[in-house]
């Protein structure tokens, strides 16, 4: 995708307005940015190909005369240089490259801040809107399913961090606030190794909570929609207690997240410190690993590649589906703002599987035939597979309290999103990465 495709893309919110920017300023905390400028960082593509390798030259040069970069374009500028040759198939990175424009924030409003799991999905959003905003950015990665190439477009700056390291393993650096996100989300990831999964949400837990004692750092665990477990009440507010199988293959991940809770409230009521608690429904967007088997993901790819969408169960089970943006959003009003109670962060539009299947289909012909003109040859099927045990058969949040507390709600609709994520995927197919 080409940065002037990406500076043509009009997206609506849920009330019919242009959505330019992301953010806001919001408890004394400034997190708002142009649309544009984020888009530059995950629509575009991780090289520039050159026909021939006797063109590697031309391309360069051409790329670093490029205009100084304004806040109405030029954001080529920024685009990696490296350099594939179809040729030889081989890519020639480099070290070399400009950053895109970060604030530059008086010492005082610049945190420090810790994100564990920075190289996930979730986390590298995050991490590019903090650094764009100016702020001093670590991130803790083991790369189990986080990747470098999210966060690579940073590695260099003087205000990034990139650190290899588990979480399960203490950790020690001086911080004013802590995003602690690090653990395996998707259900096929964190059940691969049942027990890894409980030990990074106890003992990293525990170790992020002791860091954040000692610096006294503000502490925001980000727990999960699936601490609900299969729900009896619905939708979920956070006073419901859940309804959780104990010993099910979910478990892992979902005591471990309860348990991750327990103890943040524990280290809040014991020892003083700062907490914040999000708990995240079902996200999606650019950058959510391609094969980790959520249902977005595979859906997205399975119509990009003209396979079957697999169905699990009848499809009658259903999920509220939120884009990344407004997860960011209400991620960082959680952390500036005063609610130490836990706040539910997600999108109220719900859906049954078969319906979001049949949406997705639509949305992936709609978007190959408005950017390339193609018009799907044969529609592709919609099948049904077994549904997984214990796959809970309704979620929807209850957002009240994140309205009442953060001034926050979703605007991103779910086709405008699912949209945005399916032309990041055609790209990376475009590029051969996927
Ligand atoms: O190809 C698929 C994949 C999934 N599904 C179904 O789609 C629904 C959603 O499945 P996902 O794997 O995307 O996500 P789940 O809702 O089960 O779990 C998620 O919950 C909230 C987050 O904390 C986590 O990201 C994740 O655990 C399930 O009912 C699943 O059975 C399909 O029908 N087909």
């Amino acid at each position: 995708m080409t940065s002037s495709t990406v500076q043509s893309i009009r997206t609506l919110d849920k009330s019919g307005n242009d959505i330019t920017s992301v953010g806001f300023q919001r408890f004394g905390f400034d997190c708002e940015v142009s649309l544009d400028v984020l888009r530059s960082l995950y629509l575009r593509p991780h090289y520039v190909t050159t026909a021939n390798e006797d063109k590697t030259e031309r391309v360069d040069t051409k790329e670093s005369n490029d205009p100084a970069p304004s806040t109405n374009g030029g954001y080529a500028a920024y685009q990696s240089k490296s350099i594939y040759h179809p040729q030889s198939h081989s890519i020639s990175y480099t070290t070399l490259s400009r950053f895109p424009p970060v604030k530059l924030l008086p010492q005082a409003g610049r945190k420090r801040v810790l994100v564990t799991g920075g190289a996930g999905f979730v986390g590298s959003h995050l991490v590019d809107r903090l650094m764009l905003l100016g702020h001093d950015v670590t991130v803790l990665d083991n790369f189990f399913t986080g990747s470098k190439t999210s966060v690579s477009h940073w590695v260099g700056h003087p205000n990034f961090e990139l650190v290899r390291h588990d979480v399960v393993e203490p950790f020690m650096i001086e911080c004013d606030q802590i995003y602690h996100l690090a653990c395996p989300a998707s259900p096929v990831h964190y059940q691969f190794n049942a027990v890894k999964t409980i030990k990074t949400s106890f003992q990293g837990t525990l170790n992020m909570l002791g860091l954040a004692k000692r610096t006294k750092a503000r502490f925001l665990l980000t727990s999960t929609s699936e601490v609900y477990g299969d729900p009896e009440v619905h939708p979920q507010h956070e006073d419901y207690w859940g309804h959780v199988n104990p010993i099910g293959p979910r478990a892992c991940y979902d005591e471990g997240k309860r348990v991750a809770e327990t103890l943040t409230y524990g280290f809040h009521n014991q020892d003083g410190v700062d907490v914040r608690v999000a708990r995240i429904f079902n996200t999606y967007g650019p950058r959510m690993n391609p094969f980790d088997g959520r249902v977005v993901s595979n859906f997205i790819v399975q119509a990009l590649r003209g396979e079957d969408l697999t169905v699990y169960g009848d499809g009658t089970q259903t999920r509220s589906f939120q884009y990344i943006h407004d997860l960011v959003d209400g991620l960082i009003a959680l952390m500036n703002s005063d609610e130490t109670r836990p706040v539910n962060l997600g999108n109220g539009d719900e859906f049954t599987i078969l319906e979001f299947a049949h949406l997705v289909r639509d949305i992936v012909e709609d978007v190959k035939r408005t950017d390339d003109g193609i018009a799907s040859p044969r529609r592709v099927n919609i099948i049904h597979e077994g549904l997984p045990k214990d796959d809970p058969q309704k979620r929807r949040p209850d957002t009240s309290r994140a309205k009442a507390s953060l001034e926050w709600q979703p605007r991103w609709t779910v086709r405008m999103g699912l949209e945005e994520m399916v032309r990041y995927y055609k790209a990376k197919m475009a590029e051969g990465s996927l």
